[in-house]
């Protein structure tokens, strides 16, 4: 678990790291074609943390999520996964530690059309030959609040139900971290708040960390920090976010701004 180190409402979280970067880089393409994605990028995760990306379009945050997750690998730099170092490992480890220790949830839900909220709970622990115990899967539904629904089809669930199949198929593995790629952006108002609580309380009962990318200042503010990039570089920072000053910090984002908070922890 975490503290906010005391020093004003800015002071970064501290912790014990579960992911890290540390002088991270990643470009796409060659030549003049050639595109920074991020540009030294150090930054820690505490365990028991919720972490919002934010910054413009383009600015890497999905860049910075795959490869703090190890979806993607950095061109130089350090990565730290569940104190593991994927740029070590061959895909086939990557592959289980991404299994076992890691859940993922996206903004189209990505469930599996033909399987019941609860075959698509059960998956995961499936494809990890892991016999899946029934009580542990409700308890799991439950817990997001699906009993009643699991025998649904996700084209008979609305989107807040499916994303929320989606959360419990992340987390019946009992993951680490949870990786979030605007987890609301195809939800309406109240149906997103309704996810960000149970992120919330995921992170708050379970102690599990969360990293998310949104564009969202209302999302964001369920976060304990939000992490600002622009033009791939960490150019801000802000512990205990509240919606104004997140969407206060976006609308003043400009490159020419950017103070650079390299080897800031946060
Ligand atoms: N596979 C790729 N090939 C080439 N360029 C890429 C690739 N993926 C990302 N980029 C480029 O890298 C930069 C960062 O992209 P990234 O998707 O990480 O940004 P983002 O902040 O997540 O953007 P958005 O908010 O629009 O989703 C952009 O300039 C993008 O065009």
């Amino acid at each position: 678990m975490f503290d906010k180190k005391s020093g004003g409402p800015d002071a970064p979280l501290t912790g014990s790291a579960v992911v890290s970067l540390s002088a991270a880089r990643k470009s796409y393409g060659t030549g003049d074609s050639r595109v920074t994605a991020l540009d030294d990028v150090t930054l820690d995760f505490p365990a028991g943390t919720f972490t919002a990306i934010m910054g413009p379009s383009g600015s890497g945050k999905s860049t910075l999520l795959q490869c703090a997750a190890g979806l993607d690998r950095v061109d130089s730099g350090r990565v730290s996964l569940a104190g593991a170092d994927p740029a070590g490992m061959s895909e086939n480890a990557l592959t289980k530690l991404r299994r076992d220790r890691i859940g993922f949830i996206f903004q189209s839900f990505n469930l599996i059309p033909a399987l019941t909220a609860r075959q698509n709970v059960e998956l995961p622990l499936k494809l990890a030959g892991v016999r899946p115990d029934a009580a542990e899967v409700e308890k799991v539904l439950a817990g997001v609040n699906l009993t009643g629904r699991a025998g649904h089809l996700p084209s008979e669930l609305s989107g807040g139900q499916q994303q929320r199949v989606a959360i419990a198929r992340a987390l019946v593995t009992r993951p680490e971290v949870l990786f979030a790629d605007e987890p609301t952006g195809a939800l309406d108002t109240r149906t997103s708040r309704d996810v960000l609580a149970l992120l919330r309380r995921i992170v708050t009962e379970n102690g599990q960390t969360i990293i998310m990318v949104t564009h969202d200042p209302v999302a964001a503010s369920y976060a304990d920090q939000v992490v600002f990039l622009a033009d791939g570089r960490v150019v801000d920072r802000i512990t205990g976010p509240t919606v104004e000053a997140v969407a206060n910090r976006m609308a003043h984002l400009e490159p020419e701004d950017a103070t650079d908070l390299e080897g800031t922890p946060c």
